[in-house]
């Protein structure tokens, strides 16, 4: 159970707090739609989140344990958004084993199973892949490294319809097994898929 107490995020260059005493829990093999409009605070929550951001004050949790930001960073893996544009590797193979060269081809294949990408050669450049399927490589990247929640930053932004619709029909399957932390500003697809929502407005998010 990932649990959020009263998480506030307040830079000392802002004059107001960016995050104010956010509280959410999120069981296991949910899946949490965050929504809200562009400078509401969305990134900076899985910044707070995934680790990659201290936290002015607040409790992050995951079962018992109070995590801090280094500890969040092995539990979480976060897809960015537009994660394509972040892509190094020059072939799948690469792309998934950047920063893991332990990883054995074996897991390598059940990473690219679960996203549905098994069918294309190890050697295909990220490049070379649909928009869609990117969106997918993207996730192996972070399943792969076997993270306890998976959060993603507006997955189905740039996306078409059918790609869309694709990627929730994933996403829908993946919460099988993994517990997912969605935002975005545009819920569309991915409102039926959700457990649970949340409205975040500058800053202070509640439960809708
Ligand atoms: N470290 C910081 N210092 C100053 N301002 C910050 C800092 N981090 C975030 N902000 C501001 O906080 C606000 C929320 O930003 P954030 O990127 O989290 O919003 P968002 O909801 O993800 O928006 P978008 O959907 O457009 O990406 C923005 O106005 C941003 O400029």
């Amino acid at each position: 159970m990932l649990y959020i107490k009263n998480l506030s995020y307040h830079p000392p260059a802002t004059p107001t707090p960016i995050l104010s005493n956010i509280s959410l829990e999120l069981a296991p093999q949910q899946l949490g739609l965050v929504v809200g409009p562009s400078g509401s605070g969305k990134s900076t929550f899985l910044e707070m989140v995934s680790g990659l951001a201290e936290r002015t004050s607040g409790e992050i949790g995951w079962g018992s344990q109070v995590l801090e930001a280094y500890e969040l960073q092995y539990l979480a893996g976060l897809v960015f958004q537009f994660p394509e544009r972040h892509f190094c590797g020059s072939n799948l193979l690469e792309e998934l084993r950047l920063g893991h060269p332990e990883l054995t081809s074996e897991q390598v294949k059940r990473a690219l199973e679960e996203v549905g990408l098994d069918h294309l050669p190890l050697s295909t450049s990220p490049h070379d892949l649909s928009g869609g399927q990117q969106r997918r490589l993207a996730l192996a990247v972070q399943l792969i490294r076997q993270p306890n929640i998976l959060l993603l930053d507006e997955p189905t932004a740039g996306l078409d319809w059918s790609m869309r619709q694709q990627l929730a029909k994933l996403l829908a399957k993946l919460k099988q097994h993994w517990t997912l932390l969605v935002v975005t500003h545009d819920a569309g697809e991915l409102l039926p898929i959700a457990d649970q929502c949340w409205q975040i407005e500058q800053g202070q998010i509640r439960k809708v």
